[in-house]
């Protein structure tokens, strides 16, 4: 595998949850593949999930890890092209990247959407920079339109607890007080497009995603409607993708935030959720601490998610 940008990257979904539970049998099992090799962990946004698991990944793997936050201790970079450079930003992203993949042999980029530009987002201009002119194989930790890692451990985590073989999975959106990239909804969606599962997305109108992630999932605008009968809640908020709206917050509706009233439909569903969670306005108290809620074991499953991609991307050097 040369990059891992999006759910195609990683190819048979069957092959790829085999080695997932394979290695959570062993996570330490080729921890000789990655000796004398170096990860690279750029953010230029927040993470405790990713920042933890993609490490701890590396290291089951035997690999060295640098992490770099942009934002912090490194030089403030112009990221656009003919910019005359006489402001507050010392250095171009296109010296950056590619004096970053000489200290490396493999990186991770952690760069969400800005929602300045909507092509330039869903044209992952950074992320792509990254590929084209670091000299080494880039994973996503977030980037403007998917978030592939964490996908990859929301469909371990369905595949673990999952009662039947075609679960009802349904992605609701929730109210929350920022507006927050579409990278987890868009990229939740196209796993779950990717295998045989009942998919079902809910969202107040005018929270549409972009239609070549909803691909054929049913969009019910009716919440209570969506949840019934439902085996697994993903709870997600999203700021507006279309036309004007592109980052706008249009509805703040507490009525969306899931508590027992929803929950009572559903087919005694498991809670699930990227985290971090603003409680009570995403979710309820109650129903994050209740059984049903798998949030943490899903956690859990980003450095299964994290260790199958390094291990490929090693692979592949
Ligand atoms: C894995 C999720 C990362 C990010 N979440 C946030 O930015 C939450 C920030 C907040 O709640 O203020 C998002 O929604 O894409
Ligand atoms: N779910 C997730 O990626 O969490 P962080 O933003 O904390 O890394």
């Amino acid at each position: 595998m040369r990059n891992f940008t999006c759910v195609q990257d990683i190819g048979n979904l069957r092959s790829a949850l085999n080695e997932a539970f394979e290695i959570k049998k062993d996570r330490f099992k080729n921890v000789e593949l990655g000796r004398n090799k170096t990860l690279m962990m750029i953010f230029f946004n927040s993470s405790l999930r990713t920042r933890l698991s993609t490490q701890k990944a590396a290291m089951n793997l035997g690999m060295n890890v640098i992490v770099l936050d942009i934002n912090q201790g490194a030089w403030k970079l112009e990221t656009e092209r003919g910019v005359i450079m006489d402001g507050e930003k010392p250095e171009h992203l296109l010296e950056a990247i590619p004096v970053m993949g000489c200290y490396c042999d493999v990186i991770g980029v952690r760069s969400f959407a800005r929602f300045e530009n909507k092509e330039e987002d869903y044209n992952e201009m950074i992320l792509n920079q990254f590929i084209r002119y670091s000299g080494r194989p880039i994973f996503s930790m977030e980037a403007a339109t998917r978030h592939p890692l964490q996908s990859f451990a929301d469909l371990i985590t369905i595949e673990e607890y999952k009662k039947k073989a075609r679960p009802k999975v349904v992605m609701t959106w929730a109210p929350h007080p920022r507006p927050l990239p579409q990278a987890v909804p868009n990229s939740f969606a196209e796993w779950m497009n990717a295998t045989d599962y009942d998919f079902v997305i809910t969202h107040p109108e005018g929270y549409e995603l972009d239609p070549q992630f909803v691909g054929n999932a049913r969009v019910e605008y009716d919440q209570m409607k969506a949840f019934e009968g439902a085996d697994f809640i993903y709870a997600k908020n999203w700021a507006a993708y279309t036309g004007d709206n592109y980052g706008r917050i249009l509805s703040k509706d507490r009525e969306w935030t899931v508590s027992e009233r929803q929950m009572a439909v559903t087919d005694n569903a498991y809670f699930m959720h990227c985290l971090p969670v603003r409680r009570n306005m995403i979710v309820t108290d109650d129903v994050i601490e209740s059984p049903q809620s798998i949030v943490i074991p899903e956690a859990a499953n980003r450095e299964i998610s994290a260790t199958v991609v390094l291990k490929r991307l090693i692979e592949g050097l």
